[in-house]
């Protein structure tokens, strides 16, 4: 049906909705990764290659097109771990899941504040809806109801299964000893440590929040969405994780997300990278 005869159909105006729809949802899935600089990069080079070709660069613009079409495989390699997070990002159940209960969210933020107390380091990933069990299965299956002596006993330095991550289910702690993803130490928190970086790391590719307790600084930071927030008192943790929790704030609404970016208090850049386990 056209809206004005022999000129913009409904089906064009609806098209072109589409595209928007879609540009707008590819740009809210790169934005804050390493993507961003890249898909900056693809533009400037393709105004280049357009500029070639409207100057008649016959030369300049074959060898443009020629890299390009190498470049977007190389972007299919370079880029694996962000396309498979965008992907699992997309096909993500919209359902409600089951967070921890009141008590147990109380329980890990108590925890989580006597372990960083002490300097004992501390990873606890707390599953949202994606499912997190190739992770759990990096490590030892566990069935225990969330408890502070029991998440204090976990982590205590000689005990078995302190290094790694733990994983949090409704309020169970279903693993613990587990491997996350990490991030690459690349831009924003090249300075980071593995521990920081494997809460990051698995925040980018999955929707769990996860906390953090630094066995070198003694703060606490909450990870989400390849995001680390700012060190955090107990009542702010127990704050931000009622709000992500049970809020279910957009990532656009995270207090944390900018202030992240700021370089942690009392450290010079690079002296977080190789701390102890
Ligand atoms: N991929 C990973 N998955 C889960 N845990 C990891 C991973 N990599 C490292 N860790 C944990 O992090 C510990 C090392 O932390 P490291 O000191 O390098 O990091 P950090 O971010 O500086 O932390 P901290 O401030 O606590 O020292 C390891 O002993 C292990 O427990």
């Amino acid at each position: 049906m056209s809206l004005i005869p022999g000129s913009v159909s409904l089906r064009d105006v609806l098209d072109v909705l589409l595209v928007a729809f879609l540009v707008y949802q590819g740009y809210l899935l790169v934005v804050g990764t390493r993507a961003v600089n890249v898909l900056r990069g693809i533009v400037v080079f393709a105004a280049v290659w357009a500029a070639a070709e409207l100057l008649g660069l016959t030369t300049l613009s074959y060898l443009l097109g020629r890299a390009g079409t190498v470049g977007l495989f190389a972007l299919v390699v370079l880029f694996q771990p962000e396309l498979r997070a965008a992907l699992e990002r997309v096909g993500r159940p919209r359902g409600r899941e089951t967070g921890p209960s009141g008590a147990a969210l109380q329980d890990l933020a108590r925890a989580l504040e006597r372990l960083a107390e002490r300097k004992t380091g501390a990873l606890i990933a707390i599953e949202r809806r994606t499912p997190l069990g190739e992770y759990a299965a990096t490590g030892v299956q566990i069935d225990a109801v969330i408890s502070v002596p029991f998440l204090e006993a976990l982590f205590a330095r000689n005990a078995p299964l302190h290094d790694g991550g733990v994983i949090v289910q409704g309020s169970r702690v279903v693993a613990a000893g587990c491997l996350f993803p990490l991030q690459p130490g690349d831009g924003t928190y090249r300075r980071y440590g593995t521990r920081h970086r494997a809460a990051i790391g698995l925040s980018e590719v999955t929707d769990a929040v996860v906390l953090v307790a630094s066995e070198e600084r003694g703060s606490m930071r909450v990870a989400l969405a390849g995001r680390l927030g700012p060190d955090l008192n107990g009542t702010e943790l127990r704050e931000q994780l009622r709000a992500l929790l049970y809020d279910r704030p957009v990532l656009g609404d995270l207090p944390f997300a900018r202030r992240a970016e700021a370089p942690e208090p009392g450290r010079a850049p690079g002296s977080e990278g190789g701390g102890s386990a």
